[in-house]
């Protein structure tokens, strides 16, 4: 099994590290600007998957549509929401 890179510290990888070094402004200028662009459909399930995790419920969830339907877009939105807090 391959093993993931290391980071200099050998403390974490630096995937891991990518992902965490985000900034939590510019999050909240994401949301600002895009929730109100949600369609009904795209709230309904950002409003589900968020009162999963709000609720500490979890789960597994499957966004399926065609493409250049907005599936990126409703991931950007619900991990600015969870990263912003
Ligand atoms: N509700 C919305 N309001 C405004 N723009 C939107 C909305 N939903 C999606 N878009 C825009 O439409 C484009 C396509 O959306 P997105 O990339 O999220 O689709 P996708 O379903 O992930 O596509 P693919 O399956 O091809 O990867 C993007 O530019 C995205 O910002």
């Amino acid at each position: 099994m391959p093993k993931l890179p290391k980071t200099r510290t050998q403390d974490s990888n630096f995937l891991i590290l990518d992902e965490r070094n985000y900034s939590p402004e510019l999050l909240l200028q994401t949301l600002d600007q895009d929730c109100r662009k949600m369609t009904d459909e795209q709230k309904k399930v950002y409003d589900e998957i968020l009162s999963a995790v709000d609720d500490g419920i979890g789960g597994m969830f499957f966004l399926d549509g065609f493409g250049g339907t907005g599936k990126t877009f409703l991931w950007k939105l619900l991990s600015a929401t969870i990263r912003s807090r």
